[in-house]
């Protein structure tokens, strides 16, 4: 299915651009009363942009990566890519726009844990076909090997847990997405090993011209971006993506 048209009075979209406009999102407390937890009047993100998303615990950083994920739907306004808008679109459609769109690098990994990497790298794959073809285990091999995970064949309950956090990123990329989001991707890992994964993670994107958003507390990390968003302030914002 098709996925709809922007609103009346939004800009056109340049091609795989991330634009939220007018977008709020509330979450409810303890005592079921809403309260506001993001408020982004305008921002775009253009194809191929490295952008990280900084602000306090709390703040709404992964909130933010959700909605762009279509995981969850804004209260109000309109999160569109390569000029659709797909909070508009029904549970399903979203479901298939997320699976051929986005790879998601979780908080907490989301691994099966008696998987081995292989199959935890592959699985994403699972979601659209029967059998996982030869080149999807040739892909999964060699980005586990680039992620210095040397055995495949061990399962994700033993890995350390900078371990699990490179067979996520691995996960990730695998079906080369054209927009990768990662919530606190380095922050298993000591500083040599961020600095490591957040190279490949950067490499990756670029290898296949995807859009990359990384929420995290990481300095380093956050200047590998072309630009960082601080989250609990208002955004009103156009990130191009720099040269
Ligand atoms: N499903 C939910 N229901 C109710 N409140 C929620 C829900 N998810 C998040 N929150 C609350 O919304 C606020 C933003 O949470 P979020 O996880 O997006 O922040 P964050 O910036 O990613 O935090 P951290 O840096 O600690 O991961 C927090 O107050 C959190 O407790």
């Amino acid at each position: 299915m098709p996925v709809s048209a922007l609103p009346d009075g939004l800009p056109e979209a340049a091609a795989k651009t991330l634009h939220l406009h007018g977008v709020t999102l509330d979450h409810r407390g303890g005592d079921g009363r809403p309260f506001r937890v993001l408020d982004i009047p305008d921002l775009t993100i253009s194809a191929g942009a490295r952008i990280g998303l900084r602000g306090p615990s709390g703040s709404g950083k992964t909130s933010l990566l959700h909605l762009v994920a279509g995981l969850l739907v804004p209260d109000a306004g309109t999160v569109a890519w390569d000029g659709k808008s797909v909070s508009a679109l029904p549970v399903s459609a979203r479901d298939r726009w997320r699976r051929e769109t986005i790879g998601f690098v979780f908080q907490d990994f989301h691994l099966i844990p008696e998987l081995d990497v292989a199959a935890n790298i592959t699985l994403p794959a699972t979601f659209s076909a029967w059998r996982i073809d030869r080149a999807h285990h040739e892909r999964a091999a060699a980005l586990a090997e680039r992620m210095g995970l040397g055995d495949l064949r061990r399962k994700a309950r033993v890995l350390s847990r900078g371990e699990q956090q490179r067979v996520a990123i691995a996960r990730a990329v695998l079906n080369r997405p054209a927009l990768i989001l990662a919530d606190e991707p380095t922050a298993s890992l000591d500083a040599a090993h961020a600095a490591e994964v957040g190279s490949l993670l950067v490499e990756v994107a670029a290898e296949a011209g995807a859009t990359l958003i990384c929420a995290s507390h990481d300095a380093a990390l956050l200047a590998r971006m072309n630009d960082v968003v601080e989250i609990g302030t208002v955004t009103n914002k156009s990130l191009a993506l720099a040269s």
